[in-house]
């Protein structure tokens, strides 16, 4: 449903018009309700790789290759295309929730929006549908959520809202981009828990992308590694684990030592839990 081919991304310095290649022609495809992790070290080009299936690249950049949805090239479609696709069928659940929801809206307003057929339903029903969503995400108290503004809300209980308004409108890609990073430990399982069931249950594909390798091992059907702007390989999370091509997937397992106890020999894990250059290796 989604084939990338030849991506190439340049970026120019605003001041100096200098141009810079940051992504140098990755190439992945994706199956209908497949997962896909995107891994790799800070820097990489994994949010990159998501900008510019967006279309959200950075002011002045230039994105060659193609980026076809279910047949439509992305970097070639009219505008009107473009807002018909993101609107219906791509989804980004982000770092942060604080910056997907109205700061002034509240959650059901955020979550009725959302509805594709939002203006024809009356209010009694749009909440009830508004609740149901929530519940679907294991949100208990939907009453006080509903009337709740974000930020009277936690990350985790938030990042939930998100997820449940991403798959209300049944998307045929999910982008998460390190969708659970900035939660504390112990909400991060949950909601990533939460996100992998109903992925599942919606059959909706997913890029996921993370540092974290044996997070992306646990979610996706198969992980693309990430380096300097290139795709060094790809693979199902036992062939990564198995027989990693590099040092530097060896240095990335080696960072999460418990689940991957043989995981090679290089590479200490920075705090942040991303490998160095020199250590992996590379
Ligand atoms: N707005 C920008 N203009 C120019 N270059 C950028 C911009 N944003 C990021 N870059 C560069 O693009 C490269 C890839 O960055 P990207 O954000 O995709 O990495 P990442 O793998 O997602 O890292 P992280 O895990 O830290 O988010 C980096 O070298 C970064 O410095």
């Amino acid at each position: 449903m989604l084939k990338i081919d030849g991506l190439v991304l340049t970026v120019a310095d605003p001041d100096t018009g200098q141009e810079t290649e940051i992504l140098h022609g990755s190439t992945l495809a994706l199956a209908q309700g497949e997962a896909l992790g995107l891994v790799g070290e800070s820097g990489s080009g994994k949010s990159m790789t998501l900008k510019c299936i967006l279309g959200i690249e950075p002011a002045g950049a230039r994105v060659e290759g193609s980026i076809a949805l279910d047949g439509t090239d992305l970097l070639t479609a009219s505008g009107e295309q473009l807002r018909r696709i993101r609107a219906n069928d791509l989804a980004l659940i982000a770092q942060n929730p604080h910056g997907a929801l109205n700061p002034v809206l509240t959650v059901g307003r955020f979550l009725i929006e959302g509805m594709s057929d939002a203006r024809s339903l009356d209010r009694g029903e749009a909440q009830r549908r508004a609740a149901a969503l929530l519940a679907e995400v294991g949100i208990e108290d939907t009453d006080r959520v509903l009337r709740s503004y974000p930020h009277q809300l936690s990350g985790g209980m938030l990042q939930r809202v998100v997820i449940a308004g991403a798959i209300s409108g049944e998307p045929k890609l999910l982008l998460a981009d390190e969708p659970t990073t900035a939660l504390d430990v112990t909400t991060q399982a949950e909601v990533v828990a939460i996100l992998d069931e109903k992925r599942r249950e919606h059959g909706l594909s997913m890029i996921f992308v993370t540092h974290d390798l044996d997070l992306a091992a646990a979610v996706c059907d198969r992980l693309a590694v990430m380096k300097d702007g290139a795709i060094l390989e790809i693979g199902t999370p036992d062939e990564i684990r198995d027989q990693p091509k590099t040092d530097y997937t060896r240095a990335l397992m080696a960072a999460r030592p418990m689940l991957y106890p043989e995981g090679g020999s290089g590479g200490t894990p920075e705090p942040d839990g991303t490998v160095s250059a020199e250590e992996a290796g590379a």
